[in-house]
């Protein structure tokens, strides 16, 4: 006797995205002074993918970056952040989702100088109120190549290992999305090559979606694909390029 296979016919799972902005605009101020500084952006960030945001000065990565991390409030639109519409929410739920399900990586790192990295690492979890046992931390922080570094404060590192603490502070609770403003903006570029290749890590081996808004285009030659805004609209958006790709690219937006 045979049995039909449960896969036949079944249409592929798509798996939802982690993050989805839909006809996003974010307007600053009121009148004539107003900025329009998102204007219509739709887009969806799947789990397992690593997009670079790109563009000209003042053309809306970081009001992308901030309206989809639920920083922000968008003027229209909607934004679905870890499967939940986050458009009205409160801010106690958006605080609560953000300890939960993302992930922070800033240029200027943003580790708290009184603490040592370990428990740099272990304080969003503990903000959020989810355990993780000193065990997890220190992975964590192995992870990322600073086993022996746990008990040195942020002044004790050099910029590339405070950045590797940032990271696996935003590893450590497998966030759903992690969200990343020029990560490599403050690295040698060795330290930029390491920073880049954890992430990598954490799109292929965690499955993590990482968004990262950058200037560099070897950085964001780094990611499966990248976006390019102009005024707050997108206008292009490149997959698999080269660094020297990104920067033609990036180089006729701005001319
Ligand atoms: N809080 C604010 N109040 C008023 N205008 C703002 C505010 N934040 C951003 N803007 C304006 O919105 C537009 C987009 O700014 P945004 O910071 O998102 O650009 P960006 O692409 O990240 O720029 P950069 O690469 O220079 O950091 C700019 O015109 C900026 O002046």
């Amino acid at each position: 006797m045979t049995f039909p296979s449960v896969r036949t016919g079944a249409p592929p799972a798509v798996a939802p995205p982690a993050v989805e902005l839909q006809s996003v605009a974010k307007r600053y101020g009121s009148g004539e002074t107003a900025v329009r500084a998102l204007d219509g952006v739709s887009i969806a960030f799947p789990p397992g993918t690593w997009t670079a945001v790109m563009g000209p000065s003042g053309s809306g990565k970081s009001t992308l970056l901030h309206c989809a991390a639920g920083l922000d409030r968008v003027t229209e639109g909607r934004v679905v952040l870890a499967g939940r519409d986050i458009t009205h929410a409160s801010e106690r739920v958006l605080t609560d989702l953000r300890r939960r399900a993302l992930g922070f990586v800033f240029q200027n790192f943003n580790l708290v100088g009184a603490l040592t990295a370990e428990q740099n690492v272990a304080l969003p979890p503990r903000l959020a109120g989810v355990r993780v046992g000193r065990q997890q931390v220190r992975a964590a922080l192995e992870d990322v190549g600073l086993g022996d570094r746990g008990r040195h404060r942020p002044r004790e590192l050099s910029g590339g290992q405070q950045q590797r603490v940032a990271i696996a502070r935003a590893m450590v609770t497998r966030p759903a999305v992690l969200f990343a403003d020029e990560p490599t903006g403050a690295l040698d570029s060795r330290s930029a090559r390491t920073v880049l290749g954890l992430m990598r890590r954490m799109v292929d081996g965690a499955g993590q979606c990482v968004v990262m808004v950058t200037h560099d285009p070897v950085a964001a030659a780094a990611a499966d694909a990248v976006v390019f805004l102009r005024d707050g609209r997108l206008v292009d958006r490149l997959a698999g390029a080269s660094a020297r790709e990104v920067a033609d690219r990036l180089a006729t937006l701005e001319g």
